[in-house]
């Protein structure tokens, strides 16, 4: 009854048939990869070539409408066509994205349709539960399922490492944990056991954290079923570009170039520097998710009140939080409103005349 039944193992479930149960089999693939322009296109038989037709660039102009690794496409292939062309994507489950810097509404994308985001830290210098947060908050912004990997556990002491849990569970955090070292590989085969085949997990973390490490530990494990959607399985992986990676297991794995300069959620980092004196008062506030508008026992509202505090200073934060609330909203909460503000950045556009 479901012709794209083959397409499981890629990822595909109920949430995309409903949206192209109409298409021709063979007309659907999923994007492995992008390089500038070209797509790395992959379907229930084979690893192509694609390209995004210009009908779909005329109407989609922001970035995060192009396709992006993870994505599902709609497809015209030609027999004697050596790349195919994109017509359209269906829409996305869940995502991973970065807000564009400036005042823009564009989003940069990371990756999309995930199950789940392993946030990967080094438990040697790069541990940082701030961090960590602002990665939970983009994870569940975009609706998939987050996970916590500790890696180089062989480079501390193991009260170092059950430390740096109790710091992430005191922090609220109930996200599952899991520890390994790359050298001794302990740690390594339990977390391959949590990779279940037909989902999605993407990695992410800093530069140096041992993500590539990881994974070519993940495609040697089982070198000989494992192969490389992208076709470029030599064995050796290097994060030149993200790219979504079969494992023998089944399990689909993308790996993502450092993210040194991840600039996420803007908003909540710029209040740490320019509101920080409201933030430290509101550890006071007797409500943990006080809005200090006027919530019994606020110390934000009390300092205003003795003179602590600039009641201009409050405002603006109040302001700034208030902008920044539509970006805090979950991605999935937000699909049906981001429609309506599509509809309305397009009625805009036409009446400014802009293409
Ligand atoms: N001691 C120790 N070193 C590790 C471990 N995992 C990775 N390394 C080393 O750490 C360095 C960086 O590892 P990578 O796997 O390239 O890190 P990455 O997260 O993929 O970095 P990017 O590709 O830049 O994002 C390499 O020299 C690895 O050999 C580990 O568990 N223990
Ligand atoms: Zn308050």
């Amino acid at each position: 009854m479901d012709k794209h039944v083959g397409l499981n193992q890629l990822g595909w479930n109920d949430w995309f048939e409903e949206q192209a149960a109409d298409m021709a089999a063979g007309s659907i693939a999923r994007v492995a990869a992008v390089d500038r322009d070209q797509l790395l296109l992959v379907n229930e038989s084979h690893t192509f070539r694609g390209k995004v037709a210009r009908s779909y660039l005329h109407r989609h102009h922001l970035s995060h409408e192009l396709p992006c690794v993870g994505d599902w496409v709609c497809l015209e292939k030609a027999p004697g066509d050596d790349v195919a062309l994109v017509r359209t994507l269906l829409e996305r489950r869940t995502l991973l994205r970065r807000k564009s810097a400036g005042i823009s509404i564009d989003y940069q994308m990371i990756a999309a349709n995930l199950d789940y985001v392993v946030i990967v830290q080094s438990c040697h210098f790069d541990f940082n539960v701030n961090r960590l947060e602002r990665y939970l908050v983009m994870v569940l912004d975009g609706g998939a399922g987050p996970c916590i990997l500790l890696t180089k556990t062989d480079l501390v002491d193991p009260a170092v490492v059950a430390e740096q849990i109790a710091a992430i569970r005191s922090a609220g955090i109930t996200a599952p944990i899991l520890t390994l070292s790359n050298v001794t590989r302990e740690g390594v085969d339990e977390l391959t056991r949590l990779l279940l085949p037909g989902k999605t997990y993407c990695f992410v973390g800093s530069s140096g954290v041992g993500k590539s490490t990881l994974i070519n530990q993940l495609i040697g494990n089982e070198k000989l079923e494992t192969k490389a959607v992208s076709g470029s399985g030599e064995g050796r992986h290097t994060t030149v570009r993200r790219e979504l990676i079969r494992l023998g297991s089944g399990a689909l794995v993308i790996d993502n170039p450092g993210m040194r300069e991840f600039g996420i959620l803007g908003a909540a980092e710029g209040f740490e520097g320019s509101h920080s004196d409201i933030i430290a008062l509101s550890s006071n506030c007797r409500f943990r998710d006080c809005s200090h508008t006027g919530e019994p026992g606020c110390a934000v509202v009390e300092a205003v009140q003795s003179g602590a505090l600039s009641r201009e200073h409050l405002e603006n934060y109040l302001k700034l939080t208030e902008e920044s609330e539509f970006h805090q909203m979950s991605y999935v909460e937000k699909r049906k409103k981001d429609k309506d503000f599509g509809k309305f950045v397009k009625s805009v556009k036409k009446d400014l005349k802009l293409k």
